[in-house]
């Protein structure tokens, strides 16, 4: 076996300088708003029981699996909303809450992808409130949460968990056969989608399963297709939330391009509505992402209570915010035993740090080597 001390797992990396410096501005940003709207703040462990997790889609977020001292299987958590569910199952907090955090999760992804296996994320979550109001506020903190950490280009992507099981819950055919269609839809399988779908075509569904799988795209434009859908009750109350938050969102922030997916599965398998994801333009990681899950917590307790969060992605808008140019810092160089007046001197000068070195060749070559101002506390004594 070779030694592998000085490498990193594969999916990880150091995090130094102005990478880092932006990381915890944005972190700093994000917690701020949370707070100045009256969030509190929620701490979980990194490590948890496996089982917490069961409700994820595991193919796409499969996680580090470690052992505790009974062998009882842990893992690094793959998200943060999980373990809020299983906090609120177990201590009696009084509901409705608004809970945010910050922290990283571990997601192993394959080999060769190009993507981190730790991610840094800052989030919240709003238990107790069944209304649009919760998605709304929601909304409002993920444009809040771009503007502030200065992402300066970002599309709004709607989507919605009911709607495709309400159209397929419509639909004249056997259950098995409902499966393959949204089986062939979610994998973009048009072969079989098409042949599935011509069972359908000269009923009144025809129109619209024709343009399923492209149902994807500016809002309204979006709309008109699903206006061709025979009257569904299920999907009332979906479209009208949609149309509710297109509305609110043109209402709130006009030039905010919003678009809406009704082809995909939910961003979580979790979501039982309305969910919400911001991206840019070349790059495959969402800057924000969230949903309501109504369900949730009944997989950890026996009562129901709804419930609509969202996390952002730090690292992805690390990636797309300008590093901030850093101004000079100056270097007080002083003797050991002028402690005191160098502490002084660093309380009133922005910017400053001690200079640690024990000569004043020392001293100068450091600020040479990193274009830092030397102040000499010993040319005065
Ligand atoms: N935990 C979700 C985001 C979220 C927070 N609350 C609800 N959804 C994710 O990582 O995608």
């Amino acid at each position: 076996m070779t030694m592998k001390n000085r490498n990193l797992p594969s999916g990880t990396r150091d995090e130094f300088g102005p990478r880092a410096a932006v990381k915890e501005q944005i972190t700093a940003k994000l917690l701020a708003i949370l707070k100045q709207r009256g969030f509190e703040k929620l701490t979980t462990p990194i490590l948890e029981y496996a089982d917490v997790f069961k409700p994820l889609n595991l193919t796409n977020n499969r996680a580090y699996q470690l052992l505790d001292e009974q062998g009882e299987a842990l893992v690094l958590r793959p998200d943060l909303t999980l373990p809020v569910a299983r906090m609120l199952s177990t201590t009696g907090v009084e509901l409705p809450a608004k809970w945010y955090y910050s922290g990283d999760v571990f997601r192993v992804k394959k080999q060769l992808s190009g993507s981190y296996n730790q991610i840094s994320e800052a989030g919240f979550e709003l238990v107790g409130y069944g209304g649009l109001k919760g998605e709304w506020e929601s909304l409002m903190i993920a444009l809040a949460g771009c503007r502030e950490t200065g992402v300066t280009e970002m599309t709004l992507e709607l989507s919605d968990a009911r709607f495709v099981a309400s159209v397929l819950e419509a639909l004249p055919v056997p259950t098995p056969t409902k499966q393959a269609l949204q089986q062939a839809l979610f994998a973009k399988n048009l072969t079989t989608y098409q042949q599935i779908s011509a069972l359908l075509a000269k009923t009144p569904f025809g129109p619209f399963l024709a343009e399923w799988p492209w149902l994807f795209g500016e809002f309204d434009d979006v709309m008109k297709v699903v206006a061709k859908l025979p009257a569904i009750p299920a999907l009332t109350p979906v479209i009208d939330d949609l149309k509710a938050t297109a509305a609110f969102l043109k209402q709130q922030a006009p030039s905010q391009r919003v678009v809406l997916d009704l082809s995909i599965p939910s961003p979580q398998r979790y979501y039982t509505g309305m969910a919400f994801r911001g991206y840019t333009q070349n790059a495959s990681d969402y800057l924000f992402s969230g949903g309501r899950y109504d369900d949730l917590l009944k997989s950890f307790q026996q009562v129901k209570e709804p419930a609509v969060g969202l996390a952002f992605d730090v690292d992805a808008l690390a990636d797309k915010v300008a590093t901030p140019a850093t101004p000079p810092q100056t270097l007080i160089y002083f003797d050991a035993d002028q402690w005191q007046l160098a502490e002084a001197t660093l309380a009133r000068t922005p910017n400053s740090t001690l200079c640690l070195a024990d000569s004043r060749e020392e001293a100068e070559r450091i600020a040479v080597s990193t274009a830092k101002q030397l102040i000499d506390l010993t040319e005065s004594r």
